[in-house]
């Protein structure tokens, strides 16, 4: 049999419990067990059967037995013992054995072995001696304690009597008077030694006992203690300093002090014991709570590594319940993601540092993996030796993909997923690096999705996005391995080719049609269908450039020219493209200077009636004339004035040179109409309609005789701008014409929520006009529906006869062209206006 673990450093039953049991068997007779007290003047015996103890007889039960059914003396012990029997475990402490007393209210504790067989007996005193008590005993006197009360009893008393007076009250002795002077002592063992000697009946009390020995009342406990012992005396009377008996102490009164005061402490400790674990019952509670609450899943496994507990998030995040993983071992979670030495670390840190923490991949009961940020602690009992493992994990999912998204909006276009402009630069660096390296030549390409706002103005930005989303694909789906396509924002893709032959091989010219072709295919969402193209310009490495940042300004020029030449095309940057680039910079800053120092003119191009054929007005055009390079076009300054937002301080010019020259013309007699040209980028200014008023009211010219020519692209860049500067313009009679009609959007219902006045047909619908029937259809419907409208129609850059003819037949309202006159210097123009109008 095992042996109970010993309990450090405390005093057990069995080292204090008197071990030579006085015992009898159940049928012992009452009168037996007087002898056996008497003889082995002992306070009780403890009734067994086969060693086992099932009652207990007391001196106190004896005598009251005795008194009580006096004619049974023969009666077996079984039918008065007290029983059961409380015992306790000689390996208890002797704390425990204090405890039991209080608990149960009595003075002795038969000890038991642990097969229940009895080995000695404790009492209450054995287990009050067992403290060191010398230092209560010395501060207390005989006097605090003793019984100052005493039964007293005449000497003449029989003894009979004076027991059944013993025994009713709470004493264990009282004296004996004679003649008014105490003379004796009667105690419980006096009484049981005449119940052994059956003398009861027959003597006084006066003969008992005398009293020999008497201790002063102010003597220590602790001196009393020694009286006691050296005499092996139970009971002393007491005398005051005249010698005078004032009561009596027993040597149980001086234990049951002691007692009391230990059964006090010890009443406090176990109150304490109760707080505290009342205190750890509530913080286990608490833990309790605390684990079962934790959005953070709680592993315990015992010392063996198996599960002892998991808490609901345990299951939440592994789809594991408790009963399902309870005695497994934690690597049923195990990912094989994880390296055998991966584990092997873990546990020897654990080990030796009592805690290990990090990041770890698992895998749910579904089969999916995922990580988590686990922390173990090593639990170690009393003994130093772990006893358990406490592991807490958070499920790191969602923070990955956090970081991902981060990660992806970091290089990645949100829109289409597609690398952004940071990764792609990146890439390009490493292409250009392995290039330079290896001798290989890279293509860097700049898409531009054409007329692209107009998709966002007509089917809203939802769609617009879809667009872009469609066409990313689309051009991603074109690739090779290593190749890139990015959207840097807008409408704009780029792309990098790494595996070239050659600058203008079929290769490169092929793959760009195959992304022409497939953006242009009709995309369909929900019931809208869009068709869109884009224009790509190409650079190459090392042929037109050898870092990024130049390779796509290259691509960026080319992608203008693949525009310039209609759109849905691609073109390769050209030298001749970098001169003009390198120009367009100079052009720029040459045009800063042309505004300071007046370098512009304004011609005049006559329109004509095509029914009188009388001039009606004219078109007021820029010129700039260059100090070296001579005439420069508008068409090449105006863009690049509007690029370099120069054109409101441009137009201004316009607008005050027009007018000033209405005045001047008006001045020698001449009213002439005058329509200026407006750029979509004045409307956007804001204050083009009071430039236009002021400059009017400063030369004094009626509004009437003012007109704008404004392109369909203020419509679309600013229409709502446009259309209040439209409304205010005629509120005053000024006006409106719609410029190069054709060739943007074409859109009727444009021009009919604007309330126009003119619209201006795009020379580029004349040119073929006598042998093309679409053109002539087209012409001829844009008149008839645009006098639907009640709009004037202007025909320009009428070139020959033919056209004019057409146009005859169609119902025309004015012209204007090379064919009637070309754009002219203000005299020149006054020259041929007076010379117009003279003739017949
Ligand atoms: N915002 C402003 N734009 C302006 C201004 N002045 C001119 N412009 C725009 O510049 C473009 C080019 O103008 P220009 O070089 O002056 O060419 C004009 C005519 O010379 C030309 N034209 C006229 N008749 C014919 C012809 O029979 N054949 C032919 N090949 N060309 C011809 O057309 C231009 C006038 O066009 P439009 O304005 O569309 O009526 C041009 O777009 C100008 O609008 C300015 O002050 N501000």
């Amino acid at each position: 049999m095992s042996r109970p673990p010993q309990v450090n450093n405390r005093l057990l039953v069995r080292h204090i419990a008197q071990p030579n049991l006085i015992n009898c068997q159940p049928d012992t007779q009452a009168d037996q067990l007087v002898q056996l007290m008497d003889e082995k003047k002992i306070g009780s015996i403890v009734v067994c059967e086969q060693h086992r103890p099932i009652g207990i007889v007391t001196r106190h039960d004896l005598i009251n037995r005795w008194l009580e059914h006096e004619a049974t003396a023969t009666t077996a012990v079984r039918h008065f013992m007290s029983s059961p029997v409380i015992t306790i475990s000689e390996w208890a402490s002797v704390d425990d054995a204090g405890q039991t007393f209080l608990s149960h209210k009595i003075r002795h504790l038969v000890v038991t072995k642990t097969s229940g067989e009895a080995c000695g007996i404790i009492s209450e005193t054995d287990v009050v001696n067992s403290h060191s008590i010398e230092h209560d005993l010395f501060m207390r006197s005989v006097d605090e304690i003793a019984n100052h009360s005493p039964i007293i009893l005449d000497g003449e008393t029989s003894v009979l009597a004076a027991l059944t007076i013993l025994n009713e009250s709470n004493d264990s002795a009282l004296l004996v008077r004679q003649h008014n002077d105490i003379k004796g002592i009667l105690t419980e063992r006096d009484a049981i030694k005449l119940l052994a000697q059956n003398r009861q009946h027959d003597i006084l009390i006066d003969t008992c006992n005398p009293l020999r020995l008497t201790i002063e009342e102010d003597l220590s406990l602790y001196n009393a203690r020694q009286v006691f012992n050296q005499h092996r005396v139970q009971h002393l009377a007491i005398t005051n300093h005249g010698g005078e008996i004032t009561g009596v102490i027993s040597y149980s009164d001086i234990l049951k002090t002691v007692e009391n005061d230990h059964i006090d402490r010890l009443r406090e400790l176990l109150s304490e014991r109760d707080r505290a674990l009342e205190k750890s019952q509530h913080n286990l509670k608490l833990a309790d709570k605390v684990i079962e609450a934790s959005m953070e899943a709680i592993v315990i496994c015992d010392r063996h590594a198996r599960i002892v507990r998991v808490n609901p998030s345990f299951t939440e995040i592994t789809g594991y319940t408790s009963a399902e993983v309870l005695g497994q071992n934690p690597n049923i979670l195990s990912s094989g993601r994880h390296r055998p030495d991966f584990y092997i670390d873990m546990w020897q840190h654990l080990t030796e540092q009592g805690s290990w923490q990090g990041e770890i991949w698992n895998r749910r009961k579904d089969g999916s993996v995922y990580p988590e940020w686990l922390s173990i602690t090593a639990i170690k009992d009393e003994e130093g030796e772990i006893s358990q493992y406490a592991s807490i994990f958070t499920d790191l999912t969602e923070v990955k993909k956090s970081e991902a998204r981060i990660k992806r909006l970091a290089y990645f276009d949100e829109l289409t997923r597609l690398p952004n402009r940071k990764l792609f630069n990146d890439r390009l660096q490493l292409s250009l690096g392995y290039a330079k390296e290896h001798g290989h030549r890279v293509a860097v390409a700049y898409i531009d999705v054409d007329f692209f706002q107009q998709i966002n103005d007509l089917h809203g930005h939802e769609i617009g996005d879809k667009v872009l989303k469609e066409i990313g694909r689309r051009i991603d789906q074109q690739l090779d391995d290593g190749d890139t396509v990015a959207r840097f924002g807008g409408d704009e893709f780029n792309l990098i080719l790494t595996d070239v032959d050659d600058d203008d091989s079929p290769q490169i010219s092929e793959f760009l049609n195959r992304i022409l072709s497939s953006v242009s295919q009709p995309m369909l969402f929900d019931d809208t269908e869009i068709k869109t193209t884009v224009s790509i310009g190409v650079s190459f490495f090392p042929t037109d450039a050898d870092k990024a940042e130049a390779l796509l300004k290259c691509a960026d020029s080319a992608v203008h020219l693949a525009k310039d030449f209609g759109r849905n095309s691609f073109r390769f940057f050209s030298s001749e493209q970098h001169r003009m680039i390198q120009s367009r910079y100079q052009m720029g800053s040459d045009l800063q200077v042309a505004i300071d120092n007046q370098e512009f003119q304004l011609y005049y191009q006559p329109k004509v009636s095509l029914k009188t054929g009388k001039p009606t007005s004219c078109e007021a055009l820029l010129r700039w004339l260059h100090p070296q390079l001579g005439f420069i076009s508008p068409e090449e300054f105006i863009p690049l004035a509007e690029d370099l937002d120069l054109i409101n301080r441009i137009g201004h010019y316009v607008i005050e040179e027009a007018c000033r020259q209405m005045a001047d013309w008006s001045l020698q007699g001449d009213t002439v109409n005058v329509a200026i040209n407006v750029s979509a980028k004045q409307f956007q200014q804001g204050d083009i309609v009071e430039q236009i008023f002021a400059a009017l009211q400063q030369h004094q010219i009626p509004p009437q005789q003012l007109s704008v020519e404004l392109t369909e692209t203020s419509f679309l860049h600013c229409p709502e701008e446009t259309k209040r500067a439209i409304n205010e313009l005629r509120s005053q009679g000024i006006q409106v014409a719609i410029d190069d009609f054709g060739t943007g959007y074409s859109s009727l219902s444009y021009i009919r929520n604007m309330a126009l006045d003119i619209l201006k047909i795009d020379r580029s619908f004349l040119i073929n006009l006598e042998e093309s029937e679409v053109d002539r259809a087209i012409v001829s419907s844009i008149i008839e529906m645009s006098h639907v409208l009640g709009l004037q129609v202007v025909a320009e850059g009428i070139e020959n006869e033919t056209q004019l003819n057409i146009l005859k037949g169609m119902n025309c309202d004015q012209l204007q062209g090379f064919l009637l006159a070309r754009p002219m210097p203000p005299e020149d123009f006054r020259n041929w206006y007076h010379h117009q109008m003279n003739s017949r």
